[in-house]
């Protein structure tokens, strides 16, 4: 990857007169205020897309909010270009690989509209309770419907919130100031945190769904999270309730949602997102925004006073600091090391963000391990245990274990706010020990309870070369290269295990790139034997060649002897 951010900016700075800024969108103007002295500022809004690229080729750089599609064809005819900015959270609508790849560095607020979110998500919740929208519209076509419009209380109404996070905490707090009891689903979650703000977490969404009188989603869109809720979940919903999206379009696969509102599988909605914006109007987006049980805004989300002013200031900082050769604080792809560095840690970055991606795939799927509230320890052995600057080690194991649940840029500048900030605590060893029979550079990583130390999970790994290795996953000692899709199926060691798995992934066009079983370590097997347990436990290890359904996977699930399977990407 092309690096971006060099210690020495400067040279990559701009050569030429004044630099000179394009915004296509509205952007609070406290920002602007700090870059005009410095730049020429160019606000023009309502631009095509045509007009962008045609535009875009004198500017080095651009700000921008949800609307503007930064896409590669922007990107290519930016040949000054030297960073894109996104005054707001998601960068959903920006080409960020096409960025990395022209090394034009891509910036966004992190945290400057959380709040703005939060309340605009409580806003939807009461209009829902009361019929707001519908309220208003019918006043303003000379009605008066009060019979119609008999509403409920929220305050001893239970919500369910589904994500955590930064926005999904705030909407916490501010639900039980009215008085509701809340519930919140989100695997990566740190319990303490939740505690604290008396929300009890549950393990699944289908588990909250027929409890809830208030359903709200504040997730970022992923593969994990689109259509997350469909037909088969509002059909598990109280037949009063309430949905609320003010995070993402599509988290709710909007044609079931439609269809929910007309069978009165649910009550009714507040929705401020939608898969295409503005919604088309023959789409079921554009279907949601007419709908009589809907409440609806245009994406007002952030659209406070307040939040503009937050991330207009905060990313017009870091396009000062960037185009005066600096360091952003909040960098969507800089690199987590710097190119100096690069040649003798790379290898290292990639085996250890690996390993965070497989902890959080593998034990919080089969364990129930959680990320927040976890104390993970990484243990550096061989040369790695001489190694002073170990700081690109840890941002790359936020990096791994956030990148399965978040869309949280990690870098070198911000991983330990991340870190913090989801509950994730770090430590990290260099092991010294004389002769040690190990490896040379081998990593391990530990994670139990933050409380007790209990439940302890480890994953070991090395390098050699460029080629990565995980040598040891929980008791099971195994050497296989993390990457692709694979699946993980712990079973009881018996005859003809091997071909069951390849009948059933063969019966469906699977094709199985590499497998290998992997035996207890020599402390697992001792116990197995205290224990007169019947036969010795295995994991098998598959790399497949494409993702599986969840067919596939209750197949392998139904096998003889079969203890649990798991999928990961890494
Ligand atoms: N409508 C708006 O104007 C507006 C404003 C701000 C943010 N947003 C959007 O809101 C969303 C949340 O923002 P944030 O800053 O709180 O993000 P965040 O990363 O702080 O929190 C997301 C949370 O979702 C959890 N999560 C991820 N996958 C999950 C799953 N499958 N099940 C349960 N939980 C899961 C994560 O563990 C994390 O705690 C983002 O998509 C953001 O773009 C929208
Ligand atoms: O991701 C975000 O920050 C919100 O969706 C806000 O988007 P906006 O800047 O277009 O209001």
């Amino acid at each position: 990857m092309t690096p971006i951010a060099t210690s020495n900016g400067a040279a990559r700075g701009v050569a030429e007169g004044r630099p000179r800024i394009l915004i296509p969108e509205k952007v609070s103007p406290d920002g602007m205020a700090m870059l005009e002295p410095h730049f020429d500022v160019d606000v023009k809004l309502g631009m095509t897309p045509e007009e962008l690229i045609s535009q875009i080729p004198g500017y080095h750089g651009l700000i921008v909010r949800s609307e503007t599609k930064v896409t590669e064809e922007v990107l290519l005819a930016g040949k000054k270009l030297r960073v894109v900015a996104r005054a707001g959270v998601g960068v959903d609508n920006i080409n960020v690989p096409a960025a990395t790849s022209r090394g034009i560095i891509v910036v966004n607020s992190p945290s400057g509209n959380i709040l703005a979110a939060a309340e605009h998500t409580i806003a939807l919740l009461l209009a829902t309770a009361r019929h707001i929208g519908r309220a208003d519209g019918s006043l303003k076509q000379g009605g008066w419907e009060r019979s119609k419009l008999v509403g409920i209380e929220v305050g001893r109404k239970i919500l369910g919130i589904v994500g955590l996070g930064k926005v999904g905490m705030n909407v916490a707090r501010m639900a039980k100031g009215l008085g509701m009891q809340v519930i919140a689903v989100d695997p990566y979650a740190n319990p303490d945190m939740a505690r604290q703000a008396g929300v009890d977490l549950a393990s699944n969404l289908k588990e909250i769904l027929p409890v809830v009188d208030f359903l709200t989603i504040h997730t970022p869109l992923l593969a994990t999270t689109l259509d997350l809720v469909g037909e088969e979940e509002f059909k598990l919903m109280k037949k009063t309730a309430r949905v609320l999206n003010v995070a993402r379009g599509g988290v709710y696969n909007e044609a079931a949602l439609v269809k929910a509102l007309d069978e009165g599988w649910i009550a009714g909605a507040g929705i401020d997102v939608f898969t295409s914006e503005p919604p088309k109007p023959d789409s079921a987006a554009g279907q949601i925004t007419k709908h009589p049980k809907v409440v609806a805004t245009p994406h007002l989300g952030a659209s406070t006073v307040e939040a503009q002013e937050n991330v207009s200031i905060d990313v017009c900082t870091q396009v000062l600091e960037i185009l005066r050769g600096g360091l952003p604080t909040s960098a969507v792809n800089a690199p987590i090391i710097l190119p100096e560095e690069y040649r003798k840690l790379q290898p290292f970055v990639q085996l250890i963000e690996k390993m965070g991606r497989l902890y959080t795939q593998h034990f919080v799927r089969t364990k129930g391990g959680l990320v927040g509230g976890r104390n993970f320890e990484l243990i550096y052995h061989g040369d790695l245990a001489g190694m002073s600057n170990t700081k690109p080690l840890y941002a790359a194991l936020v990096k791994g274990l956030v990148a399965s649940f978040s869309d949280s840029h990690v870098n070198i500048v911000n991983a330990a706010l991340i870190a913090k900030e989801k509950g994730i605590k770090i430590s990290e060893t260099h092991s010294h020990q004389p002769g040690e029979q190990t490896y040379a550079n081998l990593v391990t990583l530990r994670a139990a309870h933050a409380e007790d130390g209990s439940g302890e999970q480890i994953i070991e790994g090395y390098a050699s070369g460029k080629r990565l290795y995980i040598s040891k996953l929980d008791r099971f000692n195994a050497t296989f290269t993390p990457e692709g899709t694979m699946i993980f199926l712990h079973n009881y060691d018996e005859p003809g295990k091997i071909g069951g798995v390849g009948m059933v992934l063969g019966s469906h066009g699977i094709n199985i790139r590499f497998m290998q079983v992997a035996s207890l370590d020599e402390d697992s097997k001792q116990a197995e034997a205290d224990a007169m347990r019947k036969g010795n436990e295995a994991l098998m290890i598959l790399g497949i060649d494409r993702l599986v359904d969840e067919e596939v996977m209750e197949g392998l699930r139904r096998s003889e002897g079969v203890l649990d399977v798991v999928l990961v990407q890494l």
